[in-house]
C-alpha cells in the first residue's frame, strides 16, 4: 500500500442505511492493498470489523491494515436500520463538511461520500437537494459542478439533476446545455486525461423529436447548443435518439453521453453496472466520488449490501487524486 498518499475521507452517509456495512466490507477487501481511507462517523455503524479512533488523518495509513481508522462523530439519536431519524441529520452533514475541509487542506486525498437520505435531510432543514449542490458550495470549481456516472463501458452525465421531470424540461435551454457540456469536457481532460473528449448528446423527445413532429426541444434547444459547442472546438454530436444511444455500438463512438434529465443518464449506467458504477463530481476544488446507489433502507442491517460500487468509488477517487497530484508536480 502507498503510505505516502493522503488517505481518503469516507463519510458515514445515512446512519440507518447501508453506508456502515459497505464501509466495513470495503475495508475488508482493501486493507492490504489500499487505497487507505478513514471513516467520518459513528464507529458503531461498522459491523463485524475492528476500528480504531484517530485524532487526525495522518494516523490513518498506519492503522488501516489492522482496523478501520475512524474520526468519530457522535449521533444524538439511536440508529434503527431502515428507519432514518432526522435528529441525526446534523452529524451526517458535519461529516461531509469535515471531509471537504480535510481534502481542501491536503490532509485527505479526496472525499468519498456514502449515500444520504435526501428527503430526511431536507426535512431537517438541509437546503441542498444532494451532495453535488452542497459540495459545489463547499469546494467550488471554476464552472458548474457536473454529476458524472462512470461505469464499465459508459460515462454519462445528466444535464439537469435533482428536480422534477416537469421542471427539468422547463429549465432546459441552450445556455445550460453548453455550460454543462463545457464543464464535462474540461473535467474529462483534467481528471481523466482524455485530451479531446467526444460528447454525445441525447435528444429529449422520442426519436429526438423527429424534425419537430414529436417535440421541438431537440431542434430548437439541443441542436443549437451542439452547434455552439462545435464552433468552440468541442467534439459534441447529436441530438441522438436516447433509446439507441446506449447500445454497445453507439457507446464505442463517444467518451461521454449527456442525458437531458437524471434518469436518462442514470438508468443505462445502473442497468449496465450497478455494482461497479461510480458517481464523480467534476469541477470541484477537491476530488469527490460516491457509490452510484442510494441508502438501500430496505436491506439495511441485513448483511446483504454489495460493497462493489463503494470499492470502485474509493479506487477511482485514489486514481483521480493521484492524477491531480501528478499534474500539479
Ligand atoms: N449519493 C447519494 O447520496 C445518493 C442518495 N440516494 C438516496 O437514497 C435513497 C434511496 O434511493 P432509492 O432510489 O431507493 O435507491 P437505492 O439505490 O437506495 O435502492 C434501490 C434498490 O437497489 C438496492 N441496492 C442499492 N444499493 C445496493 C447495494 N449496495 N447492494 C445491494 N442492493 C442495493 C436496494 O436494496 C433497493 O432495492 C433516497 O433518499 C435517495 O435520495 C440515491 C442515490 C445516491
Ligand atoms: N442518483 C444519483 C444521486 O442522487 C447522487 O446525488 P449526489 O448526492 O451525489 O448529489
Amino acid at each position: 500500500m502507498d503510505t505516502q498518499r493522503p488517505p481518503l475521507a469516507l463519510t458515514m452517509g445515512e446512519p440507518a442505511g447501508i453506508g456502515g456495512e459497505i464501509a466495513a466490507k470495503a475495508w475488508s477487501v482493501l486493507r492490504q492493498e489500499g487505497p487507505a481511507f478513514f471513516f467520518l462517523g459513528d464507529p458503531a455503524l461498522l459491523p463485524g470489523v475492528p476500528h480504531r479512533r484517530i485524532a487526525s488523518p495522518a494516523e490513518a495509513a498506519a492503522v488501516f491494515p489492522e482496523a478501520v481508522p475512524v474520526l468519530p462523530l457522535d449521533l444524538p439519536a439511536p440508529v434503527t436500520p431502515g428507519r432514518p431519524d432526522a435528529r441525526n441529520a446534523a452529524p451526517v452533514i458535519a461529516a461531509i463538511e469535515q471531509a471537504v475541509a480535510l481534502a481542501r487542506s491536503g490532509a485527505a486525498g479526496g472525499v468519498v461520500t456514502n449515500p444520504i437520505q435526501k428527503s430526511v435531510l431536507t426535512a431537517a432543514g438541509f437546503r441542498h437537494p444532494g451532495h453535488t449542490e452542497f459540495l459545489a458550495e463547499l469546494a467550488p470549481g471554476e464552472g458548474p459542478p457536473v454529476m458524472l456516472l462512470a461505469a464499465a463501458g459508459l460515462r454519462a452525465v445528466p444535464v439537469t439533476i435533482h428536480q422534477s421531470l416537469r421542471s427539468a424540461i422547463a429549465r432546459l435551454d441552450a445556455a445550460l446545455i453548453c455550460r454543462i457540456a463545457r464543464a464535462t469536457a474540461a473535467g474529462l481532460r483534467r481528471d481523466f486525461g482524455i485530451a479531446a473528449p467526444r460528447l454525445a448528446l441525447a435528444g429529449l423527445n422520442p426519436h429526438a423529436g423527429e424534425d419537430g413532429t414529436m417535440g421541438t426541444e431537440d431542434r430548437d434547444i439541443i441542436a443549437p447548443a451542439i452547434a455552439t459547442l462545435r464552433a468552440e472546438g468541442i467534439d459534441a454530436r447529436g441530438p441522438f435518439p436516447a433509446d439507441t444511444l446506449f447500445t454497445p455500438h453507439a457507446r464505442a463512438g463517444y467518451d461521454v453521453a449527456l442525458g437531458m434529465y437524471h434518469d436518462q443518464a442514470l438508468i443505462p449506467v445502473k442497468t449496465l453496472d450497478m455494482a461497479g458504477g461510480v458517481n464523480v463530481t467534476l469541477n470541484l476544488a477537491v476530488v469527490r466520488t460516491s457509490p452510484d446507489h442510494g441508502t438501500a433502507l430496505d436491506i439495511a442491517g441485513q448483511n446483504r449490501a454489495d460493497p462493489g460500487s463503494l470499492i470502485a468509488a474509493l479506487r477511482l477517487a485514489a486514481q483521480l487524486a493521484d492524477h491531480r497530484r501528478n499534474q500539479a508536480a
